[in-house]
């Protein structure tokens, strides 16, 4: 009886082998002082993710030979008709990569470490090296879409920001919606997006995925994961700004963001320095905040439950969304609904649809915020000392809870308005005042921090040219190729049902 043997003694799920291929086998055998001939071996090498700490994924690899061409051929040909049947797995990329994002290591680290496992995968990609800012963005209004599984940006988050942008926009282009109507049902975008992250923040790939890899996103992208994801979108007077999956957010980080695009070359290491200095001015804004509470999900920015793979939250609401798209036609109830108005000074206001972890902040700005639950996070950190903002700051970065400070409220919301007191009071003397430099404080009151300039947006890492905004979370409106953060449990795959040890 022909007998098959292996390298490793290892359990792997069907779904997640990354490859089989045929493989030379010259296995050494040492024999006791005389020479042996030895029958010819067959064998093949099976290519499989094996899943080390922290999130962290790893190519590894196990080879299974016997004497029989025609067992090694059989077990071959199965496996791979095992693999041709995992059909979410993309076959055709479109990859857009930033030479100059992060640390401009993207083209080395895609070269390195991620085509080569794309093409050991049977991948085909067409790559793209960005050129300018916007490239990717308007290479997707223009190229073939539909002909590919998937498209892959190779960057920051700023990099992902683009690429979705072009998606979204191609999609809505394509379907007749006009983007500038802040009521308008967009069309989901059913073309995932995978991250290799290369940039300075990588917060969506981080609370995607859970750690900050680009081998981990890379496995993530061959095996064909999928995140679905909220987008907020965000409109000033009927005219559509940008679209937000991460962070919108006025007073503290996007102060923090106008003053690090004046040090880009710093790398990374502007927030840190932009972070610095916003903490010491100390700057609060007036305004007026209108929101929706999110009443259809059944979650809690104070919960102490995450969202983690196969979420129950976002499961629900994906339901929902799939019951709205079948009563299409019938009047949404959002107009008729309550609108809760709160006017104070902040010194932060911060809109997440996602919970914002990133390698600063492992738990983020909203800890129990979900990914795909057609909701927000709408945090107000009111007026407060320099030293309690500290310690607000602080708790992002051990286990304490951020919100349980009495200046800080957080509500989950699905849409929500802001105006500045400035653009309230008088928009012409807004004007006079804005040309003046940045940062002025109130004449009356040099002391007292309150700033007599409207702050600035930060929609996911980028700029907003205006202050006043209406944002509306559109729930699931697109996929990535990620499973969102896994629970920590060791023997997961010892559970699954189809394992190469029951073929074996
Ligand atoms: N070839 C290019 N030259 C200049 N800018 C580019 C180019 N390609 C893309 N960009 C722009 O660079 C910006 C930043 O890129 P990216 O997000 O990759 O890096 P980052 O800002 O360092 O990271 P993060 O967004 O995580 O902070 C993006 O908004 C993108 O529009
Ligand atoms: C004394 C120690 C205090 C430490 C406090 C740490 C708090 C860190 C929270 C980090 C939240 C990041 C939110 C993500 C925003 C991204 O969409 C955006 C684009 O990449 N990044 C920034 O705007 C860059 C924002 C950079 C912020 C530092
Ligand atoms: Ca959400």
């Amino acid at each position: 009886m022909p007998q098959l043997h292996s390298t490793e003694n290892c359990f792997v799920p069907i779904s997640e082998i990354i490859a089989v291929e045929e493989t030379e086998f010259n296995k050494k055998q040492r024999n006791i002082g005389r020479w042996q001939k030895m029958a010819k071996l067959h064998a093949f090498t099976v290519y499989y993710v094996k899943k080390a700490r922290n999130h962290r994924w790893r190519c590894s690899d196990a080879t299974f030979w016997c004497e029989d061409e025609h067992l090694c051929n059989q077990w071959t040909q199965a496996l791979k008709e095992l693999l041709e049947m995992q059909k979410s797995r993309p076959k055709q990329l479109l990859v857009y990569i930033n030479p100059y994002g992060g640390k401009r290591q993207g083209k080395r680290i895609y070269e390195q470490k991620v085509a080569p496992l794309f093409s050991l995968a049977s991948i085909s990609t067409d790559v793209v090296i960005t050129e300018h800012a916007n490239h990717a963005k308007d290479n997707l209004f223009e190229v073939n879409i539909y002909k590919y599984d998937g498209v892959v940006c190779v960057g920051g988050d700023g990099m992902f920001s683009e690429v979705m942008h072009g998606l979204i926009g191609r999609m809505q282009k394509d379907s007749g919606i006009d983007q500038n109507n802040p009521k308008a049902s967009l069309v989901q975008c059913n073309i995932r997006i995978g991250i290799i992250p290369a940039g300075s923040t990588d917060c969506i790939c981080y609370s995607t995925v859970g750690i900050s890899d680009p081998v981990t996103s890379a496995l993530h992208i061959i095996l064909g994961d999928c995140q679905p994801l909220d987008v907020s979108s965000v409109h000033h007077n009927n005219t559509f700004l940008k679209y937000s999956v991460s962070l919108l957010g006025y007073g503290f980080y996007g102060d923090i963001l106008k003053d690090s695009e004046k040090k880009r070359w710093m790398g990374p290491m502007r927030y840190d320095y932009s972070g610095f200095k916003t903490f010491l001015s100390h700057h609060y804004y007036e305004g007026t905040i209108a929101y929706q509470p999110a009443k259809h999900t059944h979650g809690s920015p104070r919960d102490k439950e995450r969202c983690r793979t196969g979420c129950y939250i976002c499961k629900q609401s994906e339901k929902q969304l799939a019951e709205q798209s079948k009563e299409r036609g019938l009047k949404h109830e959002e107009g008729e609904e309550e609108w809760k108005v709160i006017k104070g000074k902040f010194l932060a206001i911060n809109a997440v649809s996602m919970s914002c972890a990133c390698p600063r902040s492992p738990k983020g700005l909203s800890p129990a915020a979900h990914l795909a639950d057609g909701s927000a996070d709408l945090i107000l950190v009111r007026k407060c000392s320099r030293f309690d903002f500290l310690r607000y700051l602080v708790r992002h970065t051990n286990q304490d809870d951020q919100f349980d400070f009495p200046f800080v409220d957080v509500y989950r919301v699905k849409c929500f308005q802001f105006t500045s007191k400035l653009s309230e009071d008088n928009e012409s003397n807004v004007m006079d005042i804005g040309k003046k430099r940045f940062g002025q404080f109130c004449r009356d009151h040099p002391a007292c921090c309150c700033s007599i300039v409207n702050s600035t947006w930060n929609c996911d890492g980028e700029t907003l040219d205006s202050s006043a905004v209406e944002v509306r979370v559109h729930c699931q409106l697109m996929k990535l190729f990620a499973r969102g953060i896994e629970e920590d449990c060791k023997d997961e795959a010892a559970h699954s049902q189809s394992s190469i040890e029951q073929l074996l």
